[in-house]
């Protein structure tokens, strides 16, 4: 990152959790009485993107004491068995080797959680819901040691838990839900200044550019973006008219943070879907996309992947909401999907 314009870069980071949420209290209230060692409620956080889900959970279990905690990327461990992985490694803190059966990974958790009360997160709970059911979770609504955990999922808005897993894990695992509201206009503003203020030189930004990516976003993970693009490419201030000029890079910049824990098939899928809709003002037919995307890879020297693998990844690209995709059912072709681009924010591709 230059630093010509930033005196410390680390606001501007994904992971960096900020010390003041703007705007969050009752969350933090809720979470602060819900998870630790006095409760054994478990709990399910719902809201749009962006809205401090994860930053919210992680700050919370910064906070604790005396209690192991696990946190799982679902986006990334997406069967019960990575999940149970990632689990026993945050809580042995050793690597876990791929020999053991998933019963063995089950008990030595459950032997774990025995003796010290426990804090497991499954942040972006959807992929592995869609990719492997709920199998996982209801074995965690099972175990012994009940009273000494608690369980925390993380979903986007889309999400309808009670409806994705069977009854009887919803009905063990009774999460408190806690629904988070996208921010307004101003909340966007309140959360770049801030971040404006811990990582700029004085009076390396207007007010005016501000105020403008507040009005493009609700995101703040986006609106931090164009401010750290805007900060890193700008000469001596960063005005409206620089973001407007970046405004694109940071864009493409936050997608592909958004797929680097993907593969380069996702990219490719998304490339070609991008290069069908600059020709089109309705929707795509998947047969489009799978004949779009194997030229792509053809042109690119690359192995295509069968249509089954490419529509889970379809899948994925739907559940981080750069698509969204129309399921129709019966006809001749049995089930299609419309697909449509939809970019974050009020952004397209120009
Ligand atoms: N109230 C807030 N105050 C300050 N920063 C915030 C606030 N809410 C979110 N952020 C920042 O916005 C970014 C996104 O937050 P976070 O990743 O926690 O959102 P999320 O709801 O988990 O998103 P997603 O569903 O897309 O994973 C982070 O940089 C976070 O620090």
């Amino acid at each position: 990152m230059t630093r010509k314009l930033i005196s410390d870069p680390e606001p501007l980071q994904p992971e960096y959790i900020p010390s003041n949420f703007v705007n969050r209290e009752n969350t933090k209230t809720a979470l602060s009485n819900l998870i630790g060692p006095d409760s054994s409620r478990n709990i399910h956080l719902q809201g749009p993107e962006g809205t401090g889900k994860t930053h919210l959970t992680l700050r919370q279990l910064n906070q604790l004491d005396q209690v192991n905690t696990c946190y799982v990327d679902c986006k990334n461990s997406d069967t019960q068995y990575k999940a149970l992985r990632q689990m026993l490694q945050s809580l042995t803190e050793e690597p876990v080797n791929t020999g053991y059966h998933t019963s063995d990974l089950q008990r030595k958790i459950e032997e774990r959680t025995g003796a010290i009360h426990t804090v497991i997160v499954l942040d972006e709970i959807e992929f592995l819901l869609e990719n492997d059911g709920d199998s996982l979770l209801y074995f965690l609504s099972r175990m012994e040691n009940q009273s000494k955990v608690n369980v925390i999922t993380i979903s986007n808005q889309s999400l309808n838990l009670q409806k994705q897993v069977e009854e009887r894990t919803f009905s063990s695992l009774q999460p408190y839900p806690i629904q988070l509201e996208p921010y307004t206009g101003e909340e966007v503003y309140d959360i770049i200044l801030d971040r404006a203020r811990k990582s700029l030189k004085p009076q390396t930004v207007q007010k005016s550019s501000l105020t403008y990516i507040a009005s493009k976003t609700t995101n703040p993970r986006l609106a931090i973006q164009l401010l750290k693009t805007a900060a890193k490419t700008a000469d001596k201030i960063i005005t409206e008219n620089h973001v407007q000029q970046i405004e694109e890079k940071a864009l493409n910049e936050y997608i592909d943070q958004l797929l680097n824990t993907f593969t380069e098939h996702h990219t490719i899928l998304l490339q070609a879907i991008e290069e069908l809709a600059e020709n089109t003002d309705t929707t795509i037919q998947t047969g489009d996309v799978y004949e779009s995307y194997q030229d792509l890879c053809q042109s690119q020297e690359r192995e295509s992947l069968s249509n089954r693998r490419i529509s889970d990844h379809l899948k994925q690209l739907e559940l981080l909401n750069l698509i969204k995709a129309e399921y129709h059912y019966g006809g001749t072709k049995g089930k299609t999907r419309e697909i449509r681009l939809n970019y974050p924010g009020s952004y397209s591709k120009s």
